[in-house]
């Protein structure tokens, strides 16, 4: 198997302390139809900043939103994961995207509308943003990226950091496969599928899984889900699985990892996972979902953010 080797990466050049500027450039949604799930991708310049060329995709950019908290601190920042390949957004390296989705909530009878997300969401092309970053340095395609074929799980913005990495990947002259699994509650919740639909007709090495969960069901009744992919397209996802330089990736709802690695480790690919004590050699069925999270973790050939 090849040598799994990630990149060294700039962590925080700017820090909430000491933030820098960026530029929006571009601000538009990025589902398909009219969705109640509201999500924009931004994009920002950030020419004269020592960000340029300088974050990779899989890392996260911070934002600083303007204004006091309740308490009458300034608002803490929030992370957005990079949806732009390394090389930057249309290959330019002082253009870097996120995916934003809107935060709103109704708590206890009162609308509730998410601080950072929707400040992002309003924004329009030109306007100035507080940015720290770039943060993270696991949850990155390994140096030599050619060498593997992926599998990427994704729910909600979980999309955004596969969108530049199958960008990356494709665009090159990248020879592995890729399966991208995209779960969402509604058709209209897919973000960005017209590129995907468009790469896969493309490119024959990448398949675009979509799994609606409360649409669609399954020959027996239950919903689908993206951990369901695991066993409802074993004709397109084992051949993957079952070579070893083959990564898995999933990015998003937090507690969205637990479905995967169970279904992973009951189709027998339990090589993708770190099991601990009596996991060890447990029934996944018995596996118990609280425990689960002591002792499952993601092994050297799995990477997961969550959040
Ligand atoms: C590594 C990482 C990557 C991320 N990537 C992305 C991404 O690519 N795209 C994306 O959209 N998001 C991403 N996020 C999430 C993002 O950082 C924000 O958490 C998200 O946008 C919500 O922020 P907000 O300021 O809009 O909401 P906030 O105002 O912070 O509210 C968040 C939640 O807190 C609760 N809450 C806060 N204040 C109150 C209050 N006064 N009363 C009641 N409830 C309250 C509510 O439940 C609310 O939903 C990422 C997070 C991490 C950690």
């Amino acid at each position: 198997m090849a040598e799994i080797t990630l990149p060294e990466v700039e962590l925080n050049i700017y820090s909430p302390k000491d933030p820098t500027e960026i530029t929006v450039v571009e601000n538009y949604v990025c589902t398909k139809e009219s969705s109640p799930n509201f999500v924009r991708h931004v994009t920002f310049d950030v020419s004269g900043t020592d960000l340029e060329g300088r974050v990779r995709i899989g890392q996260s950019i911070g934002i600083l939103p303007p204004g006091n908290d309740e308490r009458g601190k300034p608002h803490k920042l929030r992370l957005y994961s990079v949806s732009s390949p390394t090389v930057g957004e249309g290959g330019e390296s002082h253009l870097i995207s996120t995916t934003v989705k809107r935060t709103i909530e109704e708590l206890d009878g009162k609308l509730y509308t998410g601080v950072c997300s929707n400040y992002l969401a309003d924004l329009k092309p030109g306007d100035k943003v507080k940015a720290t970053g770039p943060s993270g340095k696991r949850f990155l395609l390994p140096e030599n990226e050619k060498d593997f074929n992926y599998v990427f799980f994704a729910t909600g913005t979980g999309i955004a950091p596969f969108r530049g990495m199958i960008m990356e990947l494709l665009e090159s002259d990248y020879k592995g496969k890729i399966a991208l699994v995209f779960g969402a509650a509604y058709r209209t919740d897919l973000i960005y599928p017209d590129y995907f639909m468009e790469m896969e007709k493309k490119y024959d090495n990448f398949r675009y899984i979509a799994k609606i969960s409360r649409e669609d069901r399954r020959p027996d009744g239950s919903k689908y889900y993206v951990q369901t992919a695991i066993e409802d397209e074993e004709e397109i996802l084992d051949p993957i699985f079952s070579q070893e330089n083959t990564l898995v990736y999933i990015c998003g709802i937090k507690g969205m990892e637990a479905g995967i690695y169970k279904s992973l480790a009951k189709k027998g690919f339990s090589e993708y996972l770190l099991l601990k004590g009596d996991y060890v050699d447990m029934d996944p069925d018995e596996w118990d979902w609280e425990e689960m999270r002591r002792n499952v973790k993601p092994g050297a050939r799995c990477f997961e953010e969550v959040y």
